[in-house]
């Protein structure tokens, strides 16, 4: 049995005024890998139903605002073991927010997120924007990350994850946009963790690189592990994608696969599948103008 096998959750509780847990967070973007066991902060629970093993990643009634401004009003959702879950939804309807109250960056108002509790890391999380030392190279900079997490970084196993095992000497700044977002997605699997958080990983990239970063994506999933995106890129999800969110009101519109939304809603692409479940500003189910970025490309 693999560490990733073992049956065991840690649940993270509703935050009720806890503060956030990231070590080395600043401006709530950071990249820094989450050690939610070094923290020692967070209950850690034994699985109830060894049958529910495969559901590596529960969250389950999720509210968070900020001020007094409600972002997710109730968030439910459980992905599988081995699968890619991407979540869509329209610029600011709460993704990245999302994102990192799974990852244990920011804490949940009320609800609970349950994660996997085998390697040494329960979740790894790349953030929309990660930002490196562009003068460290990439061993150097895992090894750093590595360090903060308390875990062994595994230079070259971990680029190997990614295909830049070949680049390990060389300086951050000298990668290209698509390298430098494998190694930020590289950085997210140090210390080997069950489930991986990538907020947006192919954002701005060209075609190519964007299908070379899904096709690795699906290869982390493959490979055992649970994968939670956030994208608006339809064409990388209909590709690599297990099942689509759909975000919108504060909540999980629907959660299906691809194929499943298009079937459902008699849709030819994925785009006008998704849109059906996005409320418009004056109730309609229609896409908020100018807000939905969703491509079929
Ligand atoms: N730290 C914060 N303080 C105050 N408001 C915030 C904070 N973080 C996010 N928000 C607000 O929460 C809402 C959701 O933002 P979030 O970034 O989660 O959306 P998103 O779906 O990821 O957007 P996008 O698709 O544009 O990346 C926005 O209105 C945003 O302004």
């Amino acid at each position: 049995m693999t560490d990733r096998d073992r049956p065991t959750t840690e649940t993270v509780s509703s935050g009720d005024g806890t503060t956030e847990r990231a070590p080395g967070e600043d401006d709530g973007d950071s990249d820094a890998p989450v050690d939610r066991e070094a923290d020692g902060d967070e209950p850690v629970e034994e699985a109830g139903d060894p049958d529910g093993a495969d559901e590596a990643l529960v969250v389950d009634g999720v509210a968070r605002s900020f001020g007094d401004v409600s972002v997710l009003s109730s968030v439910s959702f459980a992905a599988q073991r081995g699968t890619v879950a991407c979540l869509v939804g329209p610029n600011g309807s709460g993704k990245t927010t999302l994102l990192r109250v799974v990852a244990g960056l920011l804490a949940p108002d009320a609800g609970s997120v349950s994660l996997p509790a085998g390697g040494d890391r329960a979740v790894g999380y790349l953030a929309q924007t990660p930002a490196f030392r562009p003068q460290f190279t990439l061993a150097e900079t895992l090894a750093f990350y590595g360090d903060l997490a308390g875990v062994d970084a595994e230079p070259a196993a971990v680029l190997e994850r990614v295909g830049l095992e070949a680049v390990a000497d060389r300086r951050v700044g000298a990668l290209s946009g698509g390298m430098t977002r494998l190694f930020g997605i590289a950085v997210a699997t140090v210390g080997d963790p069950p489930v991986l958080v990538l907020d947006e990983p192919s954002s701005g990239l060209d075609p190519t690189m964007t299908e070379h970063v899904g096709s690795v994506v699906r290869g982390l999933a493959d490979e055992g592990r649970t994968v939670l995106l956030a994208t608006h890129e339809l064409g990388t999800v209909d590709r690599v994608g297990d099942t689509v969110l759909v975000l919108d009101d504060g909540a999980i519109q629907v959660a299906a696969p691809p194929d499943e939304l298009r079937r459902e809603t008699g849709s030819e692409t994925l785009t006008h599948a998704v849109n059906q479940y996005i409320h418009g500003e004056d109730g309609d189910l229609t896409v908020r103008a100018g807000t939905w970025e969703g491509t079929d490309e």
